[in-house]
């Protein structure tokens, strides 16, 4: 009978499968969104005479760094963390979303025939301005929704199989980036408009918003079953906790390897169809084929890995391995050697790999760092830090694509060249390298227990 009573919900695992789906579903039509462009670049940026919309590289590079705009600019996510802490799981994930609907629909609408074209502010056009800060408004819902939906997935699996939830929940996502690199063009060139996948996008979004709602009534079930459980309720966040993740050397390290190696993953990304088309020859409405193998071969592996860090352990070992495998693709795709489809695409495979590795065993590491009660802010100062990258690598590259990888062919057409590019992406690899061997080190000192599974036996 005592037995009974002192079950938590979380302790089902029905109910704490069906809560991580829930939420991830809300995440993948979240990181639908965040990709939802990328394929596009070369539409975004070809002259108008060519049917494009004109966009400078840039440009386009400012608007793919507009996503952290307002998360670094204004701490949002700095905020979010701390109201997540405060006011808990359920009220930070309806207002992220409502955020990130309200993002979309304003991008949407910046890059419809709806705005007035021809508008100058500050020597780039008022379109891109529009559409960067509903991408602004957008992301920043969005990372807060990062933020939350991690901690419900800590909250419903500590002690249990905590790092394949987490691998399952980023599967799920880039589920949602790879749906964004594959269907975005074909759904611009079949309705004849960029704004459509972005409307599509938005609508899904709405759905994902309803589905977070469900989850709130779980959640409202599972509070009250940890109290019946605990019989009083955890002690609540405090200003002061702030002191206790940033005075925490593995708290920084993992936050500058998630800095470095997202620096050479995302906003890659953005600008990997670009490189399909003008290095290894690609159909611009394929373009986006082959960047879509990596969110597609991180959906199995992710979890794969994560599950391996549940059972064996490793964590440290597995970031180190992930990220040495980003450095040699980078230099791969930076060398002037095979300049093939086929080539590109097994690369792209390997850059799966490594973007498995990584994110399977950091995500899952915080907790072993920070105590629960301080994850949320531990995460969003982590994503904040990450945000910087975000922000500015799309910037640097739009703007060293402008600068140093543009020139015209014999017969007046604008290409590119994209070695500059990649090793400055290599570059960011190598500096994750060198984090990843730190924190392994920092491990090994403060006993975090990186290399220890995470299910207790
Ligand atoms: N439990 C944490 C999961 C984080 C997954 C991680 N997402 C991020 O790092 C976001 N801050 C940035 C998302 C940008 C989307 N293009 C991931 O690996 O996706």
């Amino acid at each position: 009978m005592t037995e009974t009573i002192k079950r938590k919900l979380s302790d089902s695992s029905a109910a704490r499968w069906t809560a991580m789906l829930i939420v991830s579903f809300t995440m993948m039509c979240g990181y639908f969104i965040t990709d939802v462009m990328s394929p596009l670049g070369d539409m975004l940026t070809r002259s108008v005479v060519d049917g494009g919309m004109g966009w400078t590289p840039t440009e386009y590079g400012w608007f793919s760094g507009a996503y952290s705009w307002l998360n670094i600019f204004l701490l949002m996510l700095l905020f979010g963390g701390i109201i997540l802490d405060k006011m808990g799981v359920r009220f930070t994930g309806v207002m992220a979303c409502g955020l990130m609907v309200g993002g979309a629909l304003l991008k949407a609408y910046a890059v419809s025939p709806l705005f007035p074209e021809g508008g100058m502010l500050f020597g780039f056009k008022t379109q891109m301005w529009m559409a960067g800060l509903g991408f602004a408004i957008f992301g920043m819902g969005a990372e807060i929704c990062g933020i939350t939906v991690s901690k419900v997935i800590v909250k419903w699996f500590t002690g249990h199989e905590l790092a394949l939830a987490l691998g399952l929940q980023v599967a799920m996502a880039r589920l949602g980036t790879a749906a964004a690199l594959f269907f975005s063009p074909r759904i611009a060139a079949a309705w004849g408009g960029i704004s459509y996948p972005v409307f599509f996008g938005a609508l899904a979004l709405c759905i994902g918003l309803l589905a977070y709602l469900v989850y709130c009534v779980m959640d409202r079930r599972l509070d009250k079953s940890i109290a019946a459980a605990q019989g009083e309720e955890e002690e609540g966040f405090k200003l002061s906790d702030i002191k206790f993740v940033v005075t925490n050397k593995g708290f920084w390290l993992i936050a500058l390897l998630c800095l470095m190696f997202y620096a050479g993953v995302f906003p890659f990304l953005k600008f990997a169809a670009q490189l399909m088309i003008y290095k290894y020859g690609v159909d611009p409405v394929m373009a986006g084929d082959i960047p879509a193998i990596l969110p597609f071969g991180t959906i199995l592996l992710t979890p794969l890995f994560g599950s391996l860090y549940d059972r064996i352990g490793k964590g440290a070992t597995l970031m180190v391995v992930g990220a040495m495998m980003l450095v040699a693709v980078h230099v791969l795709f930076a060398l002037p050697i095979l300049n093939e489809w086929w080539f590109a695409l097994i690369v792209m495979v390997l850059l799966g790999i490594a973007f498995s590795l990584v994110p399977s065993a950091m995500w899952p590491s915080v907790p072993k760092i920070i105590p629960q009660k301080q994850l949320g802010t531990a995460y969003a100062l982590i994503f904040y830090v990450q945000n910087i990258g975000l922000m500015c690598v799309p910037m640097l590259i739009g703007w060293v694509i402008d600068r140093y990888a543009k020139f015209t062919l014999p017969d007046g057409n604008v290409s590119y060249d994209f070695t500059a590019p990649m090793w400055i992406f290599a570059l960011f690899g190598i500096v994750a390298v060198a984090l990843a061997f730190m924190l392994k080190a920092e491990d090994r000192r403060k006993g975090y227990g990186l290399e220890e599974a995470n299910i207790r036996k």
